[in-house]
């Protein structure tokens, strides 16, 4: 999809982050908890991090977005993310849920579904299985990996219409759906599946980007931009290790300077 206007969007995407420093509260996993605030950093936005009922609502307000990530659940963390999900319905902030491990146990998919049932949700995003999974399709899951996705651009779509909001599958290739289109990407590196808590640092790009515009350009922009950062790191990588290091300084120096993103360009599939 050859659309300069659509990147001309992007860079300002990232430009309003940089302008805006939205405040971006994780409701996240212990994994990948301390990575997602330095990323927020790196980009331009500002972390808290919190998994406290009693704060939770307050917490809500003060913020440009919620971010709900059931990676590593706690009795207390659960309660205080429905307070979250309740008070940002309400309050009407942006708000997305990574629903880790969705079909790895019963317990996920019944509390993504309690949690999707508050309706506080503007974007679902999931790795492939996660996503065909709540979608219908078969797939399969392990712990919080994702073994197997080929259905995943027709789950996309129906999770979108069945939920109402934007819905996002990543994996080799990622795809998004408003519920009408689907749109692919295919980019980035097989280094990133090497990075417990790339998902999730997708997941934080996003609700940064959901601070300063619809959901839809949210992903695209996000996706796009983790795309090309892994393949510039990649470069000058010799490992998962060095890898890492050099996804956040390439996502810090992309930030502040878009001209200098070449977009990979998203395909709208005929589905
Ligand atoms: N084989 C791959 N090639 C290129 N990019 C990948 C590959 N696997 C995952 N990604 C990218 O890594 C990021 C995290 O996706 P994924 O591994 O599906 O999430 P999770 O960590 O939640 O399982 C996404 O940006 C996705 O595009
Ligand atoms: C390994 C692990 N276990 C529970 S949460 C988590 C991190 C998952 O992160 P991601 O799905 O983004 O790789």
């Amino acid at each position: 999809m050859d659309n300069p206007e659509l990147e001309t969007r992007f860079a300002d995407v990232f430009n309003n982050l940089m302008l805006h420093k939205p405040l971006i509260y994780h409701m996240t996993n212990m994994v990948a908890i301390s990575g997602q605030a330095h990323l927020a950093l790196a980009i331009g936005a500002s972390p808290v991090m919190s998994l406290y009922p009693g704060e939770a609502a307050e917490l809500v307000a003060v913020s440009d977005s919620l971010l709900v990530n059931i990676g590593t659940p706690t009795r207390e963390g659960i309660e205080a993310m429905f307070v979250a999900a309740r008070e940002a319905r309400e309050l009407g902030r942006p708000a997305l849920i990574d629903p880790v491990g969705y079909g790895a146990t019963n317990m996920r998919t019944d509390l993504v579904e309690r949690l999707l049932d508050t309706k506080a949700f503007g974007l679902i995003k999931g790795n492939g299985a996660e996503i065909s999974l709540l979608g219908g399709e078969g797939a399969q899951v392990r712990g919080v990996d994702s073994a197997d996705s080929p259905r995943a651009a027709l789950a996309v779509k129906t999770v979108s219409r069945k939920y109402n909001c934007i819905a996002v599958a990543t994996g080799p290739i990622d795809y998004v759906s408003d519920g009408r289109d689907v749109f692919a990407l295919e980019s980035g590196h097989e280094w990133l599946s090497l990075i417990s808590g790339s998902g999730c640092y997708v997941g934080t790009i996003i609700a940064a980007c959901m601070a300063v515009t619809e959901p839809l350009v949210a992903a695209l922009a996000s996706l796009a931009l983790m795309g090309f950062v892994a393949e510039v790191a990649v470069k000058k990588s010799y490992g998962p290790g060095s890898f890492h290091c050099n996804l956040f300084d390439a996502l810090f120096a992309c930030v502040r300077n878009p001209s200098s993103i070449v977009f990979p360009k998203w395909q709208k599939l005929d589905l």
